[in-house]
């Protein structure tokens, strides 16, 4: 589509770079570029499994969008946010805790943080019915792009990125693409493997999830009382539910991974770069082997502190009916050692694990633990823990 014939979208003007000298994570930088050979695969996937075995999380660039092209893409991220009247986001709010499902809004103060303290940022979740009345009004006009947004992230980066992991497992290139299809529109899979799947008939089976895993979110200043109380942690210490999560790299320093050695360290922003981790069911997947990423949200330095903050997200999970238990075909989680979560007969679907997280997530009551800011909850028979 040439770009003069793109509807108009307000510039979003990101802040500018963190000015202080943070204590940053050394991420390993993946370059999608490579992925095109056979020789090329095989040495980015030695490179992600390092990369997920050190950190659990890494940058990739060269990822088909340019700077102009993502930068659109932000504009169109701020929408939901600047050009949506208050009434209206009403009308579109998500229902989290009774469908344990985005969709639409997540709006402000409806996560319970700590100390009494409740939320200030909102998501907006996009859902693959484009249908007129499913978005706000002002959003319409990008849903094409949204959608293209969507499909260029599941097959261009999501995909490329899961035959490098499928490799470093030494598992057949598409073991992990062919549990995570785009349209799950009634079709049996899970034909390269004996991968631990429901499979339903397609006669039967329709798929429930009915959301592009798109996010859009913005992270509002909080009031000096909030930050003290909540100790400046925005976004408690978690792993994400998913696979993987691509993040879109933006300029606010406030990310944080909790290392393998226990000390929280900063996400530092590159342009035009993503920020890739992995998530619950690649944890449940491997059998720990490549564990969920700890990691949260704190306020900013000072140097970014008057500034909004605008995330871009594609958040990734298995296909629905995938049974979350280890690919122990793979030879190299063979000669590691399996550790499971949970008993595999009683090991949850992607649908099961995604609803009871989404409903619990920032709603339940969680249980303090003997170690010192560590709390946690019962999901599904697996502990999950959260930490500030
Ligand atoms: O805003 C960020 O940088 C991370 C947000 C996050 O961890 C999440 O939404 O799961
Ligand atoms: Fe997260």
């Amino acid at each position: 589509m040439p770009h003069s014939t793109l509807p108009h979208a307000p510039h979003y003007v990101p802040a500018p770079g963190a000015k202080e000298d943070l204590d940053y994570a050394d991420l390993a930088v993946i370059d999608l570029a490579k992925a095109s050979t056979p020789a090329g695969r095989t040495e980015l996937a030695s490179e992600v499994k390092a990369a997920l075995l050190e950190h659990g999380f890494f940058y990739v660039i060269n990822h088909g969008y340019s700077q102009t092209q993502t930068e659109r893409m932000f504009d169109i991220a701020d929408v939901p946010f600047s050009g949506v009247p208050e009434e209206e986001k009403q009308v579109y709010a998500g229902t989290m805790k009774q469908t344990g499902s985005y969709q639409g809004y997540k709006l402000r103060q409806y996560w319970h943080i700590d100390a009494g303290v409740f939320d200030q940022l909102e998501h907006y979740n996009v859902n693959r019915d484009i249908t007129k009345r499913a978005h706000p009004e002002a959003l319409r006009p990008f849903l094409p792009e949204i959608k293209e947004f969507a499909r260029h992230n599941h097959y261009d980066i999501l995909h490329p990125i899961l035959r490098l992991i499928a490799l470093s497992l030494e598992l057949p290139e598409d073991a992990l693409v062919d549990i995570h299809r785009y349209d799950a529109v009634g079709e049996t899979y899970g034909r390269s493997l004996n991968i631990p799947i429901t499979v339903l008939s397609s006669a039967h089976y329709r798929p429930r999830n009915r959301y592009l895993p798109v996010r859009f979110m913005k992270y509002y200043p909080r009031s000096e009382e909030e930050e003290q109380k909540t100790g400046n942690v925005w976004l408690k210490g978690h792993t994400d539910f998913g696979s993987i999560t691509i993040l879109w790299s933006q300029p606010v320093a406030a990310l944080q991974i909790q290392t393998r050695d226990g000390n929280w360290r900063w996400i530092r922003h590159v342009e035009n770069a993503l920020v890739v981790n992995a998530g619950d069911a690649l944890d449940f997947l491997t059998g720990s082997f490549y564990k969920g990423t700890i990691h949260r949200v704190v306020q900013p330095p000072l140097s970014q502190q008057a500034y909004t903050r605008l995330g871009l997200f594609y958040f990734v999970m298995p296909d629905d009916a995938v049974k979350l238990i280890p690919l122990s075909e793979s030879p190299v989680l063979q000669r590691a050692g399996i550790h499971r979560r949970c008993a595999d007969a009683d090991a949850p679907t992607m649908e099961e694990w995604r609803r009871a997280r989404t409903s619990a997530y920032g709603q339940s009551e969680l249980k303090k633990t003997a170690e010192e800011g560590v709390e946690e909850e019962v999901i599904n028979g697996v502990v999950v823990r959260h930490y500030n």
